[in-house]
């Protein structure tokens, strides 16, 4: 069993950030998870357009870029133009979702809606065969190195049903107190990619600790 690793550069050393990013070109990380807080959606203000083309310009990956933002139709071209490859953005800040699910696949990025810890699953129907994948939030988003809500499983078990049932191709991200405690059980529910950045960033052995929740046997 393997799962889809997006190691999230909020955790990473930022006097440090090419060597961080070295790293992960490195290792066995598939993604490069990018958070952007607005202070205004969360509670923080983090980084975004500026630093994205830093981290562009060395990242083998391709960058998982989560806005956490209000107005993020008004950005994503510019987020586009920096460097993402996947973009994602939050149910609750999207009242026009579907067409700003379709201005991301225009654009030609990866197209992903991510749901807070109490937005219901069900809000998704009219929109799940329409995404690339669905990032399911497993803390309040806003700060890394937060406790994994564990009524995440839940969740995940419901979203795999209704994308089954309903022959979407999406597939389920999860973001935030992930680590080796909880990697398998989250891939044995119906994930299939996994966000960590204290888990990765704070290790003794980065490299390790990204291949210890990619390999799930
Ligand atoms: O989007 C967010 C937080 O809002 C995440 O991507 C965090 O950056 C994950 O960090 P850890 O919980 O793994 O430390
Ligand atoms: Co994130």
């Amino acid at each position: 069993m393997k799962s889809i690793v997006a190691p999230s550069i909020l955790a990473a050393d930022f006097n440090n950030l090419q060597r961080d990013i070295e790293m992960v070109n490195e290792s066995e990380a598939d993604l490069i998870h990018f958070d952007v807080m607005d202070g205004t959606f969360v509670p923080n203000i983090s980084f975004g357009i500026p630093v994205l083309e830093a981290v562009n310009k060395i990242a083998k990956k391709p960058i998982d870029v989560h806005l956490m933002i209000v107005n993020p139709e008004q950005h994503l071209e510019a987020f586009k133009n920096a460097g993402a490859d996947y973009i994602s953005v939050h149910y609750e800040t999207c009242p026009h979702l579907h067409r700003t699910v379709y201005q991301i696949k225009e654009l030609g990025c990866k197209a992903g809606v991510v749901l807070n810890p109490h937005t219901p699953v069900s809000l998704l129907e009219g929109v799940i065969t329409d995404v690339d994948f669905v990032l399911l939030m497993s803390v309040n988003p806003g700060f890394g190195g937060q406790k994994f809500i564990p009524h995440t499983y839940q969740k995940v078990k419901d979203l795999k049903k209704m994308i089954r049932e309903s022959g979407s191709k999406a597939l389920i991200e999860i973001d935030g107190g992930v680590d080796a405690s909880n990697a398998k059980a989250l891939v044995e529910a119906g994930a299939d990619m996994l966000v960590a950045g204290s888990y990765v960033f704070k290790h003794p052995q980065p490299k390790e600790a990204i291949s210890s929740i990619k390999h799930l046997s």
